[in-house]
């Protein structure tokens, strides 16, 4: 079994949680919610730059130039599916440039970024690149079952398209094979965090997925949603 066969042995608990998800599966049928989408294309967005960010750190302590210009290009490609995808779900929602900007990045998004942006700014390099794989592993096999399920004229086509398309399946390709390499170079303290690493990044693409379609935003304290501030407990006998 190979290092990634084993990561994904490991998290197939998740993976199976994320493949059931109803945001998947309604995209699937093309009958997500319109809103829903918005909201998550406009994080995906803010997402997808930090997520560029993180592959641009982990792209400069990279061993050869061979796997520099790998992950520099596929921070590339990030911006370029931004651009494209999303300014095409953006314009067909009439999301202008300064709306957008106005949006700040939600707490899971925000969350999810934190995590791969220290990973790749303070961890080593093996430990940047399984946190960052799951980004592309996970949109690959979601994608393609997606694309499996899908109903024809589904309003979601182009992102299904991008997610089980040739170009990114390839940039996955790379990325494993990438790990696999480091995988079975990596002494046993270098594979635990490379397995931590990857299992919270699973976690954090279920997260994105799930605010997304509870169009959760920044918990507020009681107090500012006009509910009695806290009370206190029961009083506390001491004997
Ligand atoms: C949250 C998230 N993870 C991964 C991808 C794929 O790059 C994406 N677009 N968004």
């Amino acid at each position: 079994m190979t290092f990634t066969q084993d990561l994904a042995k490991q998290t197939a608990d998740l993976w199976q949680q994320i493949y059931d998800m109803p945001f998947n599966r309604d995209m699937a049928l093309g009958t997500l919610r319109r809103d829903v989408f918005q909201g998550y294309i406009v994080q995906d967005a803010h997402y997808l730059e930090g997520f560029a960010r993180a592959l641009s750190l982990a792209a400069a302590k990279a061993p050869s130039a061979d796997v520099l210009a790998q992950l520099a290009g596929s921070a590339t490609g990030a911006i370029h599916v931004e651009r494209e995808l999303h300014a095409h779900y953006m314009g067909l929602f009439g999301v202008s440039d300064s709306a957008f900007a106005a949006i700040q990045p939600s707490a899971a998004c925000d969350h999810y970024l934190s995590f791969l942006l220290r990973s790749a700014a303070l961890g080593d390099f093996p430990e940047a690149v399984a946190a960052l794989l799951p980004c592309f592993w996970i949109y690959r096999e979601v994608g393609r079952d997606i694309a499996k399920h899908s109903q024809p004229s589904n309003p979601y086509a182009a992102w299904i398209d991008t997610y089980s398309g040739e170009a990114f399946d390839e940039s996955v390709s790379r990325m494993l094979a990438l790990t696999d390499r480091l995988g079975a170079e990596a002494d046993g303290p270098t594979k635990t965090r490379m397995e931590r690493a990857f299992r919270r990044a699973c976690w954090h693409e279920w997260r994105f997925w799930d605010s997304a379609y509870h169009m959760e935003d920044w918990a507020q304290p009681p107090a500012a949603q006009g509910a009695p501030a806290y009370q206190s407990g029961p009083p506390v006998s001491v004997p």
